[in-house]
């Protein structure tokens, strides 16, 4: 899927919601542990649930590799089934990859071979050569860590070299001689409030994959007014705030309801940049 195409998808859903598919068997519905794959029960009902309501699911693999082959065999079913059911959603492996470069080639091929998924989140700290391997799929995406959301960001992300710069700065300028804005997006954390202000003065144009709203705190509203740009430009990740809202067997509809909040609160935040 190119930029162009995932922007008329948020025209058309009014919603540049991601469901983050963080599904551990310790917390889906009890009913569904009799099923031969709960996990993939659970996402399933989660996708029928919301797949009109966001552009985007997020499984990340820590869930899914903490299951062994199960977890693969589930991982690979989710990925599947949402490539044939809802071909319009974009879909992120958030694995946090990247090694020396014959390494991150054998991920990259995982991920856009063998599943054949839109995107991967890499992490930057190798530098280019465990980057680039990624970007030799064209119509696949790089999501590289810039500002995550946590407090460990503080240890370096945040820190200041002695021209002033931030590392996260540095990872931003560095990063866009290895590729545009049609092929690397950045994470930025929600809960960084106005440094999307400092971000959008150096990736303008980019796509931000922004987790954080919901269980984290992060306020959608702040991210918006500093990070939104004319083409949306924002992906916002909830995992445990839409699928963990209930444990009966009501859970589907109760994480519609909750995705649907989100999304009335987002098709709030496009008016205001996006006209048409
Ligand atoms: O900076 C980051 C990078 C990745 N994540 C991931 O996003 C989701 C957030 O889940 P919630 O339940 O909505 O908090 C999860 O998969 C994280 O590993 C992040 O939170 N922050």
């Amino acid at each position: 899927m190119n930029k162009q195409q995932l922007f008329e998808n948020i025209k058309r859903k009014k919603s540049f919601l991601c469901v983050g598919l963080d599904t551990d068997i310790k917390k889906i519905p009890e009913h569904l542990l009799k099923e031969e794959d709960p996990i993939f029960a659970f996402n399933k009902a989660i996708i029928d649930a919301t797949a009109d309501l966001c552009i985007a699911y997020k499984p990340n693999l820590a869930f899914y590799e903490s299951m062994g082959v199960k977890g693969w065999i589930a991982f690979e079913k989710t990925v599947n089934y949402i490539k044939q059911n809802y071909p319009d959603q974009f879909i992120i492996a958030d694995a946090k990859r990247g090694d020396i470069g014959n390494t991150s080639a054998m991920y990259a091929r995982t991920f856009f071979e063998e599943l054949d998924i839109d995107s991967v989140t890499v992490a930057p700290y190798m530098g280019e050569d465990s980057v680039t391997p990624f970007l030799t799929y064209e119509g696949k995406w790089v999501i590289l860590l810039a500002l995550t959301s946590n407090k460990g960001s503080h240890d370096f992300q945040l820190t200041e070299d002695t021209n002033g710069e931030r590392l996260f700065e540095k990872v931003l300028r560095k990063s866009q001689e290895w590729a545009s804005d049609e092929q690397m997006m950045y994470v930025v954390g929600a809960t960084q409030g106005r440094a999307f202000e400092d971000i959008r003065k150096i990736v303008p144009e980019h796509f931000l994959l922004v987790p954080g709203v919901g269980a984290q705190g992060g306020s959608l509203e702040e991210v918006c007014k500093y990070g939104m740009n004319k083409t949306c430009g924002l992906i916002v990740n909830s995992s445990r705030g839409i699928i963990y809202v209930d444990k009966t067997e009501n859970f589907a509809a109760a994480s519609r309801k909750a995705a649907q909040k989100v999304q009335a609160q987002m098709a709030e935040e496009l008016k205001k940049v996006i006209n048409d």
